[in-house]
């Protein structure tokens, strides 16, 4: 399979798996530049298994190709459909976040067809997320194919991603994204897919400084997730003692992808220092219960 790959950005290579964290490691960490997947076609299985904890791909796009995006998405261009974070995070999303559905299914099946023709018009052709970063993804799984979750209904499908903006003080608190599964909004899309879910972040464009995914020596399996800790403000997980706990911060320059075991593992995103806006793509994933597929929302 041919794989796009910015060739200007390749820096340092780490073929191994490293074992990161502090005060204590705990974080099984492989790295490698985009042009490298196919050595690497096992790896989102491990992550699947409890075996790696995140997947660095580097220069997944050019720098030029995230710096004009991450220019339209500041212009609001194309006019994607805003929806916003708890105010207090300072982050609002391009597209509908499902957890935060507050719509009903109709409504949101047709935002999300408009959405995909947005985002479609936002890459270069042939690098779009639903084409070039699906088959990145494809390729660190066996060639497993990465799709948009269909929808309950035949032309029906789940918003593929989001974009979304964090702006100065803007920040995600501690959560496990496993924590999401047993909302409403997942009513649908749990009959489709496994009750362990993972999910990918490309950076698009970094803050000056913080905005960084931090991971936390803390795991919550699937089996434990119970409906009362259904919360995405981090009450839950709020209760934890960040300070007494080991964690890795992940740091991605514009056009890296990280895919990371956040279903099991607390994570946040620490607040944006300075005043540029840290934009993302992040979209949530789990195998279909026929494992043939993997399937993707935002
Ligand atoms: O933006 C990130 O780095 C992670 C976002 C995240 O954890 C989430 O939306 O669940
Ligand atoms: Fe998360």
């Amino acid at each position: 399979m041919e794989v796009y790959c910015s060739m200007n950005l390749v820096t340092s290579v780490n073929e191994h798996t490293s074992l990161i964290g502090t005060p204590q490691p705990f974080f099984r960490l492989v790295e490698f530049d985009c042009d490298q997947t196919a050595d690497h076609a096992d790896s989102i299985g491990r992550i699947r298994k409890g075996q790696l904890t995140a997947i660095v791909v580097r220069g997944v796009y050019s720098a030029d190709v995230m710096s004009n995006i991450a220019d339209r998405l500041e212009r609001h261009d194309p006019a994607f459909l805003k929806t916003s974070f708890p105010e207090k995070f300072r982050s609002w999303f391009y597209g509908r976040n499902l957890s935060l559905m507050g719509t009903d299914p109709e409504t949101y099946f047709k935002q999300a067809r408009e959405f995909h023709a947005q985002m479609a018009e936002l890459f270069p052709a042939g690098l779009g997320i639903n084409e070039h970063l699906m088959r990145v993804l494809s390729s660190l799984d066996e060639g497993r194919p990465y799709r948009s979750a269909p929808g309950p209904e035949s032309g029906q499908d789940y918003m593929l991603t989001t974009f979304r903006g964090h702006a100065e003080g803007g920040y995600i608190p501690a959560h496990c994204d496993n924590e999401q599964s047993v909302r409403p909004a997942y009513e649908h899309l749990s009959t489709l897919v496994s009750s362990h879910m993972y999910s990918m972040v490309l950076m698009i464009g970094a803050a000056d400084e913080g905005g960084d995914l931090e991971v936390f020596d803390h795991r919550i399996e699937p089996s434990d997730v119970h409906e009362d800790q259904s919360s995405n403000t981090g009450a839950n997980a709020g209760k934890i003692d960040l300070s007494q706990l080991s964690s890795a911060k992940i740091q991605l320059r514009p056009g890296d992808l990280v895919v990371v075991d956040s279903g099991r593992y607390l994570h946040r995103v620490t607040p944006v220092l300075g005043t540029k806006n840290r934009w993302v793509a992040c979209s949530f994933m789990a195998h279909s219960l026929d494992r043939n597929a993997v399937y993707c929302w935002g």
